[in-house]
């Protein structure tokens, strides 16, 4: 288990992460997801001992990281995929790791099997691809079998066939009892990775909820309805407590949006008060448009067309 408390970070201005507190449990992936700059990179790094928190504390399964005898064999991270001397092979530099932190020499070819390297273990990993170097670094995480993961942005670079691999190994992890914190920054691939989701903007906590609950709560649906009457609709659903917006569709012809109902509530008060309907559907706003609301206005670097 992790357990984070009030962490806290501070560089100079920038507070990159204020006072975050949550825990991140065994048995499920948890996805730990925010816009760029959010602060999900340095959290991890406080989590191992890469950098000293400025108040709180991030501790695994109790203890400090660099409290841990044989940190290795307890957490693996995936922090900076380039983090490998280019002259050095992917065997190699696994053996390194490995003799370092006293970890059979063949568990090296188990990981590069198991990532996928066996065919370019001797090649030197300076030539990688990002995609290459991620595999190396999954490698690396895993060397020591541990019981935590930490992974930062694992499927970064990788192609859709990789991204598929990842999502089913860290599941696969997930399942065998491991705690696993793997960072994103998109949503969808949270979604069909993650069980669990620690969302922040800016340094602060956002949600700490299920993936399925923090979707339901931000797939804000919209009913769309047409009519011949449609003003005398607004004016009816909106006696009847409903929302409208009047708007423009992509035909050029007016609609109505009415926000937080079913067609079923629309179609049957429609009824009621006599109006015929040209249309009555659904629409659901995009899962990523939600997300970068919930953390809008905490988002720290934006492109500049969007200000
Ligand atoms: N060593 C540092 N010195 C100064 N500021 C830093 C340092 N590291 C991070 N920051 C700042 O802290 C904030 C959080 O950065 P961080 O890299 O943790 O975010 P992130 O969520 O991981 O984003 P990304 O997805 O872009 O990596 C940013 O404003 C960043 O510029």
């Amino acid at each position: 288990m992790i357990q984070i408390q009030g962490l806290t970070k501070q560089y100079g201005q920038v507070q990159a992460v204020d006072d975050l507190t949550f825990e991140v449990q065994p048995g499920t992936v948890t996805g730990f997801l925010g816009p760029n700059g959010a602060g999900k990179s340095t959290t991890m790094r406080m989590i191992v001992g890469l950098d000293t928190p400025t108040a709180g504390t991030a501790l695994i399964d109790g203890r400090l990281y660099r409290d841990l005898a044989r940190p290795l064999v307890e957490v693996g991270a995936l922090l900076d995929a380039k983090a490998v001397h280019p002259n050095r092979s992917a065997a190699n530099h696994l053996r390194w790791l490995a003799q370092s932190n006293g970890i059979p020499l063949r568990r090296v070819d188990e990981v590069l099997g198991l990532v996928g390297l066996s065919d370019v273990a001797g090649k030197k990993a300076g030539g990688f691809s990002l995609g290459m170097g991620q595999r190396l670094g999954l490698a690396a995480a895993l060397l020591g079998d541990p019981g935590v993961l930490i992974l930062d942005e694992p499927v970064n670079g990788l192609d859709p066939e990789g991204i598929r691999w990842v999502r089913g190994l860290l599941q696969a992890l997930a399942r065998e009892g491991r705690t696993i914190l793997v960072s994103s920054h998109l949503l969808s691939e949270m979604a069909l990775t993650a069980e669990r989701l620690v969302v922040i903007g800016r340094g602060r906590l956002v949600a700490d909820t299920t993936t399925r609950e923090f979707i339901r709560e931000h797939s804000a649906s919209t009913v769309v309805v047409r009519a011949p009457r449609l003003g005398e609709v607004a004016a009816w659903l909106g006696r009847h407590g409903l929302e409208t917006r009047e708007r423009r569709d992509a035909e050029g012809r007016t609609v109505l949006d009415v926000a937080d109902a079913t067609t079923d509530d629309v179609g049957t008060l429609a009824f009621e008060g006599g109006f015929a309907l040209t249309e009555l559907s659904m629409t659901q706003a995009s899962l990523e448009d939600a997300f970068m609301d919930s953390t809008g206005r905490d988002v720290q670097y934006r492109a500049t067309e969007e200000r």
